[in-house]
């Protein structure tokens, strides 16, 4: 069975096509700039990378036409034709309280997605898009949805009500609801075969520290609390996301600067972090760059990014009364060895010790980096969120007896 795996965001869109019977990943690629002028399309299938300018990709619908023309090419593509596409998983970042775990696409699922666009307006609709889009142009072929607040629906509401009137979670379900769920749970059960330990008697603090990042404690396989929150706003410093700050600076800051609430909404999620406080990016690399050329700024930036981090594995570790192992994963968390060594310099307190030569090694493996003695393990393990989504795609249809 072939799954096609959809990321969409409000401009642009991520596919990967699996063939599920090996899990192999056939073709992958992305589409950037949907809306506007000219938009850009990287595909890569066996080996060979093909990015080109396109005009007119004004939609989502002209958008995954596009993919599946494609795919479907003649000398990039990898299916003769578009019927070979089996069933299509799309990434939902936010599922509210009412999805547990990931569903095949219906009526009412869809209007449950929509009744969501309030509480993720940046994410929800433009997954909404990828669906009707997916209709549009594959309009026999089951869909599935899978939700990166899923894996977080098992926090007690020790760790997800805030401590402000009820009437806010009554009403209007205000609560933390933690994102990144797909990766958190991929990367631990990896973590746990990767120890040799099973999950349900491990305790793991998972840092998924990409362009949006977070913390998550894992106990005995589920998540007890993370570190965004009703919005992935809050929690960790990130690229150019605040994380968590004195709620009290956002009233301030519309007083004192006459600022609207969409233009605080905008500096918080888009104008902070890294970005603001180095005042040269929200790329982790050109931060590091930045630093060893000097830049004072760049510096207070990284650190301030670590100390968030070490912070919350802190935290974690005392509600979960320790913590067996540490785990490093996505775009930074996987790639950054300054990083790690940087957060895990001061946890040596928890009996912690990285091992400096492993840390700076590479590989697109779950590997450990702390010393044989050490006495909580420290791991990278690369994330995988496209092929969780495409299994779990793979067993909703195969499951449902209609398709
Ligand atoms: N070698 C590296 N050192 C530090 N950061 C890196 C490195 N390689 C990639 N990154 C960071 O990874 C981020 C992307 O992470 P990723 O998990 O792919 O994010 P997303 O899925 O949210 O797009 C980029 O913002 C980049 O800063
Ligand atoms: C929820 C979120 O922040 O996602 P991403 O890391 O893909 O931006
Ligand atoms: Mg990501």
């Amino acid at each position: 069975m072939n799954v096609l795996v959809i990321n969409s965001g409000s401009s642009s869109l991520k596919y990967q096509l699996y063939d599920m019977k090996i899990e192999s990943v056939l073709a992958k690629g992305r589409v950037e700039r949907i809306g506007m002028e000219t938009s850009i399309l990287s595909h890569e299938a066996e080996g060979k990378p093909e990015t080109r300018e396109v005009s007119e990709i004004l939609d989502h619908t002209t958008a995954i036409k596009k993919v599946l023309d494609m795919l479907t090419h003649r000398e990039f593509g990898v299916l003769r034709t578009i019927e070979e596409v089996d069933a299509v998983g799309h990434r939902i970042v936010h599922g509210g309280e009412s999805f547990r775990e990931s569903v095949l696409v219906t009526e009412d699922v869809k209007l449950e997605i929509r009744r969501l666009f309030d509480l993720a307006p940046l994410h929800n609709p433009a997954h909404m898009m990828g669906i009707t889009a997916v209709e549009r142009n594959l309009p026999e072929v089951p869909q599935a949805v899978v939700f990166d607040t899923a894996f977080h629906q098992t926090m007690p509401p020790v760790s997800f009500m805030y401590a402000i009137p009820m009437v806010f979670y009554k009403k209007h379900k205000v609560r933390r609801y933690g994102f990144h769920g797909t990766s958190v749970d991929y990367v631990s059960r990896c973590a746990s075969d990767f120890l040799g330990r099973p999950l349900s008697e491990l305790k793991l603090v998972v840092c998924h520290i990409g362009n949006g990042a977070s913390c998550t404690a894992v106990l005995h396989g589920k998540s007890h609390d993370t570190s965004m929150g009703m919005t992935p706003l809050e929690g960790l410093m990130m690229g150019t996301r605040s994380g968590d700050l004195d709620p009290a600076i956002v009233t301030f800051a519309i007083n004192k600067e006459d600022l609207t609430l969409n233009e605080v909404n905008s500096m918080l999620n888009k104008h902070s972090g890294l970005l603001a406080v180095s005042g040269v990016s929200g790329d982790v690399r050109e931060v590091v760059e930045a630093m060893n050329n000097g830049s004072e700024n760049a510096k207070l930036a990284f650190e301030m990014y670590a100390n968030r981090i070490r912070k919350y594995i802190g935290a974690y570790a005392a509600s979960m009364n320790g913590i067996d192992a540490l785990v490093f994963t996505a775009g930074v968390g996987e790639n950054s060895a300054l990083l790690r060594s940087e957060v895990c310099k001061g946890l040596t307190f928890l009996g912690l010790a990285l091992d400096d030569k492993r840390n700076e090694e590479r590989s697109d493996q779950a590997r450990s980096i702390s010393t044989a003695d050490s006495r909580v393990d420290v791991l990278v393990v690369p994330t995988n969120e496209e092929l969780l989504i495409a299994r779990d795609t793979y067993r909703l249809v195969r499951e449902t007896p209609h398709t």
